[in-house]
């Protein structure tokens, strides 16, 4: 028999066997789907005393399936130690058993990526800055995947325009010519709703999806510069990488993301605290914003990075606006569902300060903030940008990333708003 086979023979029946192993237990466990995602491995021996000798070879067959098999795939996460990105770097640990590799990628690095360094996947913290090509060429290389989540968030002025345009344009532009010099064929881009809306004429989008027609008109560094890099991204769909194959590109939209880690959320606390637990309404609670929780935003991130092989026709250069259960409320009312449980109270104000005036202190502001800039960074919450994204309503109700790759949301609004809360009460100072 081992002379009719040989080596390749032995080797091809050995596979046969291990992959009728892998099926039978396949079946025996059920192929049921949750929330878009296979059912994952039980890990856990089985008796084997039933089956014997053969159920033992079984179990050693397993292992090595599951060794060799299952952990092959590299992922890069840019920006990994950010608010989203840290939990995108977590839920892939979690949630993705393909992973043998993850490379965190970010300006600065965090030390609690330290602890995840003991686990079955290689994690590999990587500081780098995605200006620089070479360095995000060299992270890139050999990944099979890569999710864009840096980026320079700021819509308060700490940053010049040239600044946040070479991190969001030229950085993504980078990413996208590293995936084609490397052979890296699936890209993930965080974009983000600033990308539509809201625009600078204060136009309402109420409940719209990824097809509703909107004047997307910005001014403002950080949109601007979002679309722009949404728009290299979606382009770059289907060029070719090295290799000959296509690349498949994706851009999810985030509305405002919220949860654990959040620094806006973590001001608005403090600001409360110093102002002896009060926070003062500023828009009127009929303007309804669009949020979604972080761990949601991290989950639809690693569905839809390992369903981009799966169904490249369908979800290659498409874009997905980032949604959960989370309630339609306006910005600060919204923030209330957890500050409000944390000891903090909102004091209408609408009387005491009328829009007129709201916007007066932010031209204000703003004039402080340009006639300090040589002595010090003057760069306070309100501004007329942030007053007129904060006055205008944005809200998204759409199912495209359910009907397009099975997302559906990973937390409940109960659990996110838990998990929320639990996070402010263990901020230093609580208010109660
Ligand atoms: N926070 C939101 O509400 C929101 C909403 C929609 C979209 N987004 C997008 O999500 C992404 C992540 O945002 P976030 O809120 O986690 O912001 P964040 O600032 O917490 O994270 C961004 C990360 O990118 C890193 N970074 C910045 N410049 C870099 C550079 N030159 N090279 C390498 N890394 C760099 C930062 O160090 C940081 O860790 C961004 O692309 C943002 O535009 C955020
Ligand atoms: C007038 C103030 C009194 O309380 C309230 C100011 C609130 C603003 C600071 C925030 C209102 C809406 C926020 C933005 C929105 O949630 C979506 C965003 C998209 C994302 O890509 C980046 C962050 C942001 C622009 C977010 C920033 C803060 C607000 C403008």
């Amino acid at each position: 028999m081992a002379r009719v086979l040989g080596t390749e023979g032995w080797r091809l029946g050995w596979c046969l066997f291990l992959e009728w192993a892998r099926r039978e237990e396949e079946q025996a466990e059920g192929d049921g789907v949750v929330a878009g995602w296979p059912r994952r491995r039980e890990k856990t021996a089985r008796p084997v005393a039933s089956l014997g000798i053969l159920g033992a070879w079984l179990q050693v067959g397993r292992g090595m399936a599951e060794s060799t098999e299952v952990r092959k795939l590299v992922y890069l996460v840019t920006g990994g130690c950010g608010f989203l990105g840290e939990h995108v770097v977590r839920m892939l640990l979690q949630r993705e058993p393909r992973l043998s590799e993850l490379r965190v990628f970010d300006l600065h690095l965090g030390p609690w990526l330290e602890e995840l360094k003991t686990g079955p996947v290689q994690v590999t913290a990587i500081q780098g800055d995605v200006t620089q090509a070479h360095e995000v060429a060299a992270a890139v290389a050999g990944a099979h995947v890569v999710i864009h989540a840096a980026g320079l968030v700021d819509v308060f002025g700490r940053a010049s325009p040239k600044t946040i345009h070479e991190v969001n344009v030229q950085g993504t532009k980078n990413v996208i010519e590293a995936c084609v010099q490397t052979g890296t064929r699936f890209l993930v881009y965080t974009s983000s709703m600033e990308v539509v809306g809201p625009n600078i004429k204060g136009h309402p989008f109420y409940r719209g999806n990824e097809d509703t027609p909107y004047e997307a008109v910005h001014k403002h560094p950080y949109p601007c510069s979002k679309a722009q890099a949404e728009r290299l991204v979606l382009e770059a769909n289907g060029r070719e990488v090295r290799g000959g194959l296509p690349l498949v590109t994706c851009a999810l939209r985030p509305t405002g993301i919220y949860g654990e880690g959040h620094q806006i959320m973590r001001d608005f606390y403090h600001q409360g605290l110093r102002l002896g637990g009060r926070l003062f309404r500023a828009i009127p609670a009929s303007v309804e914003h669009g949020r979604v929780y972080v761990g949601n935003v991290a989950w639809m991130h690693v569905l839809v990075a390992r369903e981009l092989e799966r169904r490249a026709a369908l979800v290659g250069g498409q874009v997905y606006f980032c949604y959960d259960e989370s309630p339609y409320k306006s910005y600060e009312d919204f923030n209330m569902e957890f500050l409000g449980p944390c000891g903090l109270r909102l004091v209408e104000t609408r009387l005491l300060a009328p829009y007129w005036l709201l916007m007066l202190l932010a031209v204000l502001n703003a004039l402080l903030q340009w006639l300090l800039r040589p002595l010090l960074l003057y760069a306070p919450l309100l501004n007329p940008y942030t007053l007129a994204v904060a006055n205008t309503t944005f809200t998204v109700s759409t199912d495209k990333a359910q009907r397009h790759f099975g997302y559906e949301p990973l937390f409940s609004w109960e659990d996110s708003r838990t998990r929320t809360i639990r996070w402010v009460r263990a901020m230093e100072g609580s208010a109660q």
